[in-house]
């Protein structure tokens, strides 16, 4: 299974292509237009999500709901596209009206400098454009028809907020989804502990009122993923590792951690391993789940706990400093519609990617052209594994 996507942050649409999805998967739009609505919430958002209202077309690939295994070919119109149809033109050359927001003031945090550096663009805008996470919609859209796989294979999943500055959700870590997603549902910030609300809203507002913004941490628990998904032999065969470059590949990430992560490093060992049980009815478990539910680059039964670390909101309303491309003078740097804290919709982008690996994994190691002949493949496999 593959996916590509395409397109601008104000370009007409959004564009996504996925190849390998099992003939016969029924997909729900309405979840993904769920998930969709989720992405654009949060407190802390800017103003553009106030003009977006996401919605997937299907365009390819799905009959009657039901997946056809041709590959599903995904749109998602950029409303704001409207205000920017001159500027974002793909066919009229540029003119005076064009130019206005060119952007030559590199952001620091961005694309921008390095990606004009890179491709020989003097409008930076052809950089950010696509640099954007507004891209990141189209990867939730595709992980909403990914998760509908896993949740047909009894695998859930669920991203949420464990940090944002310095202000921490709770640390009594739950590994039950459905516990995890009647916690979260009950605030605007998709964190476990409510009693940390008020704070973080507060700290938001200033954060905001200061020009200045925050990044976080985001915590994402997939529960009943089979052991020996990914593999030992080979380091590009290790699932913990593609995860880790799922998660990185997410627009503001700066760091990935499996299980108890930085925090095992600074243990003992016998703090660390998870010792290792058996009983007749559930086969192989474990005692407990520092290691996050792998061992060996492979999925170990025990539910996945990966984090991420978001980095700050890049530009500033309060700029850095920068130095304009045509003139080298010293001069403050871009400020572009922004918002102050991304922390809430970038959990449901972790969520979605890290869904998107896990159904890759399992497609490409089952037969999967067909989605009832997976169910009962994962289902034998599942046997297989307790009777070991
Ligand atoms: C959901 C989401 C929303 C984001 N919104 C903004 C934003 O409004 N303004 C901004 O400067 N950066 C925003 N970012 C971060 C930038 O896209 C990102 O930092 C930038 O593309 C540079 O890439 P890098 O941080 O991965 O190096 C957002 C990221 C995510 C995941
Ligand atoms: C458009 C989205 O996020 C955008 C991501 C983003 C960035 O630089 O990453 C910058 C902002 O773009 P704009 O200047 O158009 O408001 C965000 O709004 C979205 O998440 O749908």
């Amino acid at each position: 299974m593959y996916f590509l996507t395409a397109g601008e942050s104000h370009g007409p649409q959004l564009t996504g292509i996925i190849e390998g999805i099992p003939a016969g998967l029924k997909i729900n739009v309405e979840q993904i237009n769920l998930a969709l609505a989720a992405r654009q919430g949060g407190y802390g958002r800017g103003n553009r999500q106030k003009i977006e209202h996401d919605q997937v077309q299907i365009v390819g690939g799905l009959r009657h709901g039901i997946a056809l295994g041709s590959p599903l070919a995904l749109t998602i119109k950029n409303r704001d596209h409207a205000h920017w149809s001159k500027i974002m033109d793909p066919i009229s050359p540029e003119t005076a009206e064009n130019t206005l927001r060119r952007v030559d003031r590199p952001r620091p945090g961005h694309a921008d400098l390095v990606g004009g550096m890179k491709y020989r663009h003097q409008d930076l805008r052809n950089v950010l454009e696509r640099s954007s996470a507004r891209e990141t919609a189209m990867r939730v859209a595709i992980g909403s028809i990914c998760k509908q796989l896993l949740n047909q294979l009894d695998i859930n999943l669920i991203g949420y907020v464990q940090k944002i500055g310095k202000i921490e959700g709770s640390k009594d870590f739950p590994t039950n989804v459905e516990q995890i997603e009647k916690k979260i549902t009950q605030n605007d910030l998709r964190i476990l502990d409510t009693q940390q609300v008020t704070a973080i809203h507060e700290l938001i507002d200033n954060t905001k009122r200061d020009g200045n913004t925050l990044g976080g941490i985001i915590r994402v628990v997939a529960e009943n993923v089979p052991a020996g998904l990914g593999s030992y032999i080979s380091w590009d065969t290790k699932l913990d590792a593609k995860l880790a470059a799922a998660v990185m590949g997410v627009n503001a990430m700066k760091g990935v951690a499996i299980g108890d992560g930085f925090t095992a490093a600074e243990n003992f060992g016998s703090e660390v391993m998870d010792p290792i049980t058996w009983n007749e009815g559930n086969g192989w478990s474990r005692l407990s789940n520092h290691l996050g539910g792998f061992e060996g680059g492979m999925t170990n039964g025990m539910p996945l706990i990966i984090q991420a670390a978001m980095k700050p909101i890049p530009t500033l309303y309060k700029a850095l400093q920068s130095i304009n491309l045509k003139t080298r003078e010293v001069q403050k740097a871009n400020v572009e519609r922004s918002d102050t804290t991304a922390i809430v919709p970038a959990s449901i982008v972790i969520e979605s990617v890290v869904a998107i690996e896990l159904a890759k994994i399992i497609t490409d190691t089952f037969e999967s052209s067909n989605m009832s002949r997976l169910q009962k493949e994962v289902t034998d496999y599942r046997q297989e594994l307790k009777e070991y």
